[in-house]
């Protein structure tokens, strides 16, 4: 019989058969030194690299056997009908915090001018510059005051990590509330997609969490370590309360999972999601970024009585309590760097323990983590390299610029 279900995703390692990505565009060159700080990036990639290496990413997935999406195509897709178009223009301009009647209806005039919805679309993760609009002039105490700020609507320039503004677990999705406003505005296009796309739209996709939720959540403190075991990041990114009420909602409609480990990791910038410093390679093979061995305390959070929880700490070390919940002999712990604090701390910057499993012990990863690229190999990781100068950049690797919609059961 034919499988209807169009997300499916009970592990980290089952064999990927669609994924969600973002071809890095304009939004890239809309970064300037000043808007560093709260665009949430640390340098300016070059965009025409950046396009190359991304490319050079989506073909090993599709030479993979992945189906590729793109946000950008399916946003469009999402938006054919008028009526939806523009509530979906009037909410962009409400969250990119326009003021002012006249401002925000030349903004409204200049998007639904575009003339197809993917220009649209495009504009609209690119950010509007003061200089586009051609009969702008600041008439509020405000704009004057801010004359100096280049845009009108920022740009959005994190979208290629795909993997943080929603998240598919099991059959449904996290759609997330973001810790920072400018990560927020990114998962406007998911519920767009998922509300309207033809694709999505009549699924009855269950929500474990919605941008309306008031804590914070990212993708990339989401694992699906296997159909029964969810791990996610108390983090610089996602609050405790927000595990709490998913883990509550997952319980209560999707059986198979039976625990959430709650990975209580250092809030630093550095480490901003548990999927930058820990990803799953296979069965019983995780990559680690050992600054956080020491530091890191483990929740299990099961079912308890009616609709409550129950929640246990973990004294053991984090190899016996994988082991223990993924009921496997042993797991093993690849430590990024190996043994050397140098590269350890420069190979973790640069993603090196966030790797993308295409299928068990197969993952793609940043070409100039070398050191712990070497040790995957050795441990007997099927490695797909893929260029790495430009996207790191942004602070993601291969598992934050994907955001897998289907995979093969275990
Ligand atoms: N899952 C991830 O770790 N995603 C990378 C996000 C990088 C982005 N510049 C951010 O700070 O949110």
């Amino acid at each position: 019989m034919e499988d209807k279900k169009v997300l499916n995703v009970y592990s980290e390692i089952g064999k990927l058969k669609t994924v969600l990505l973002h071809r890095p565009g304009k939004e890239i060159e809309n970064l300037t030194p000043d808007l560093m700080d709260r665009l949430l990036f640390d340098d300016i990639p070059y965009l025409e690299v950046a396009r190359q290496e991304h490319d050079a990413f989506a073909k090993i997935l599709s030479d993979n056997g992945v189906e590729v999406l793109y946000l950008e195509d399916l946003a469009a897709e999402a938006i054919e009908d008028a009526s939806v178009k523009e509530r979906f223009v009037e909410e962009y301009i409400k969250e990119a915090g326009i003021l002012g009647e006249k401002k925000k209806q030349l903004v409204k005039e200049l998007l639904l001018n575009c003339k197809t919805n993917r220009e649209l679309v495009d504009k609209m993760m690119e950010g509007i510059r003061k200089s586009e609009l051609p009969n702008y002039n600041a008439t509020s105490l405000a704009d004057m005051a801010d004359s100096g700020y280049p845009f009108v609507a920022d740009p959005m320039p994190n979208l290629y990590f795909t993997r943080d503004p929603f998240a598919t677990i099991g059959s449904g999705i996290s759609l997330n509330h973001m810790r920072t406003v400018t990560r927020n505005r990114e998962t406007l296009f998911a519920k767009y997609i998922f509300e309207n796309h033809p694709r999505f739209k009549d699924s009855n996709i269950p929500r474990w969490f919605d941008r309306d939720d008031t804590t914070s959540l990212e993708g990339g403190d989401e694992l699906v370590l296997n159909k029964e075991v969810l791990a996610i990041g108390i983090s610089e990114r996602t609050d405790a309360a927000s595990i709490e009420k998913m883990a509550k909602r997952i319980f209560d409609k999707d059986e198979s999972f039976k625990t959430v480990l709650a990975f209580h990791i250092p809030n630093k910038r550095a480490f901003m999601h548990l999927d930058t410093v820990f990803t799953m390679i296979d069965f019983d093979k995780f990559t680690i970024h050992p600054e956080i061995e020491g530091p890191l305390t483990v929740y299990a959070i099961s079912r308890g009585e009616g609709n409550s929880i129950k929640i246990q700490k973990e004294t053991q070390e984090l190899d016996k309590v994988l082991a223990k919940y993924l009921e496997v002999e042993k797991v093993t712990l690849i430590r990024c760097g190996g043994g050397d604090m140098i590269d350890a701390a420069r190979e973790q910057w640069n993603d090196g323990s966030n790797t993308l499993a295409i299928a068990p012990g197969e993952v793609v990863v940043y070409s100039r983590n070398h050191v712990t690229n070497k040790l995957l190999e050795e441990a007997g990781v099927k490695l797909h390299i893929m260029p790495s100068s430009e996207l790191s950049r942004g602070r993601g690797g291969p598992r934050c610029m994907s955001m897998p919609l289907y995979r093969e059961n275990l």
